[in-house]
């Protein structure tokens, strides 16, 4: 089925943008041409579709290597298909899932009821993840073999650290010897004990115990020194301190195997910003200073933090309503995190378009060797069109996700996806086609 994408406003390799024509064909990009193409122009009277992308931005859909979907488990907070469906509005068109549901992501069965659950729902790609440990306690291996048989992408026990380092040793090792990378949220436990905001300025105003930087800072450097002892992929979820940047930065100086994400809120936001005891500013990590905000914003300028993540977290408001102290940990992101970033490092002018990105596609593609990430002849037609001049505030009630747990309702953004393709096929469609 032949369709086109024209007036297509689309980066080049300089990072410039440039008008141009799509074509697709059976779920690939076939051909990418200047919009004056005879062989486009006569292709554009048998297409089956035509869309006009005049004045929008055409991007290579984004990619987004941490979330959370819920299912099984926990369907009252999200399923793969609303879950799906939300990536799909965010403008994503690759998701990969952490194993945190019920039961965990640590056998077989579960990898293919997710990837069953995906393909029901046919909307966005859908990449599992399994857990490291047994239902993710942190006392026995899973069977990595198994899992990476059934379609994992990597091991990860999300939601929790893994406390025992010969435990991460071993994971690393066997991570290693089946080239899967191993994936790690980093937190130590006993540094940690009861808090739910960072130690800092919130905390200190408000009398209660914060979670310290160095609760993740010192599972990052451990397991950077059992990265290098095992030669594993090793990738640090969700970095939020400038500790953590400062070390996987010497780590990568030096050839270690390392490579990292960041979420947009821990870009964005600081504990300063927190207006009081709302649970949807409650998130692990946490939010920390304004000086860890800026090195990971210098992280992520120079490298040392490779992409953006969303850790799309949806929890019930039911849950979230018990308060910061009782709440769960986490809000949601894919539907906000393109015009937050765009509208904060873009249009200010810290950040070129292209930077930005780059971050969201071509390099999680790198990182996990994914086919996508990329508007190139023969790559799949995963394609995100995005309206740079669309104002509108964050409305949760407009959200595709059940989830409505976000600390950025009433921001005024700027950026947002109208129409996503993935294979070729629209997933998502905001625009009034004439
Ligand atoms: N990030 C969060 O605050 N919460 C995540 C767990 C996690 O990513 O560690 C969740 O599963 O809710
Ligand atoms: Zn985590
Ligand atoms: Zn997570």
């Amino acid at each position: 089925m032949l369709q086109i994408i024209k007036n297509a406003n689309i980066l080049n390799q300089q990072g410039e943008l440039e008008r141009k024509t799509i074509v697709i064909d059976e779920g690939k990009i076939q051909k990418i041409a200047g919009v004056e193409d005879e062989a486009v122009l006569t292709a554009e009277q048998s297409a089956h579709n035509v869309t006009d992308a005049s004045g929008k931005l055409v991007i290579p859909g984004l990619i987004d290597m941490h979330v959370h979907l819920r299912e099984p488990g926990f369907e009252h907070k999200e399923t793969i298909e609303t879950g799906a469906r939300s990536a799909a509005q965010g403008g994503f068109t690759t998701i990969a899932c952490m194993p945190n549901t019920r039961p965990v992501t640590d056998n077989a069965d579960v990898v293919k009821l997710v990837l069953d659950k995906a393909k029901e729902a046919d909307l966005v790609k859908v990449l599992p993840y399994a857990a490291i440990t047994k239902n993710e306690l942190g006392r026995e291996l899973t069977d990595f073999a198994a899992l990476k048989e059934a379609g994992a992408i990597g091991f990860t026990d999300d939601g929790v650290g893994v406390q025992n380092a010969q435990m991460m040793k071993d994971a690393m090792s066997l991570a290693a010897s089946m080239d899967m990378p191993v994936i790690a949220h980093c937190e130590d436990d006993s540094l940690v004990v009861g808090g739910y905001v960072t130690e800092g300025e919130f905390s200190k105003r408000h009398g209660i115990k914060g979670i310290p930087n160095e609760s993740e800072a010192i599972h990052v450097g451990r397991d950077i020194l059992l990265a290098e002892a095992t030669g594993v992929h090793y990738h640090v979820c969700h970095v939020s301190t400038e500790q953590s940047v400062r070390l996987i930065r010497l780590a990568k100086s030096i050839g270690i195997k390392v490579t990292a994400e960041v979420c947009p809120h821990h870009l964005v936001l600081s504990d300063e910003d927190i207006p009081g005891m709302d649970a949807n500013w409650k998130m692990n990590p946490p939010l920390r200073s304004p000086r860890d905000v800026q090195a990971c914003i210098e992280g992520l300028l120079d490298g040392t933090l490779d992409m953006i993540v969303t850790d799309h977290a949806p929890h019930s408001e039911e849950e979230k309503a018990k308060g910061m102290e009782l709440a769960p940990f986490g809000i949601v992101g894919f539907e906000t995190a393109f015009p937050l970033l765009y509208t904060k490092f873009v249009e200010t002018g810290l950040w070129s378009l292209d930077f930005l990105v780059k971050r969201m596609t071509a390099d999680p593609a790198r990182v996990f060797r994914l086919d996508t990430g990329k508007l190139e002849e023969g790559a799949p037609a995963d394609i995100t069109m995005i309206d740079l001049n669309q104002e509108q505030a964050v409305d949760p009630a407009n959200f595709a996700t059940k989830g409505r747990n976000t600390p950025f309702t009433g921001w005024k953004l700027k950026g947002w996806p109208v129409q996503t393709w993935v294979d070729g096929k629209s997933v998502w469609n905001n625009t009034v086609q004439q």
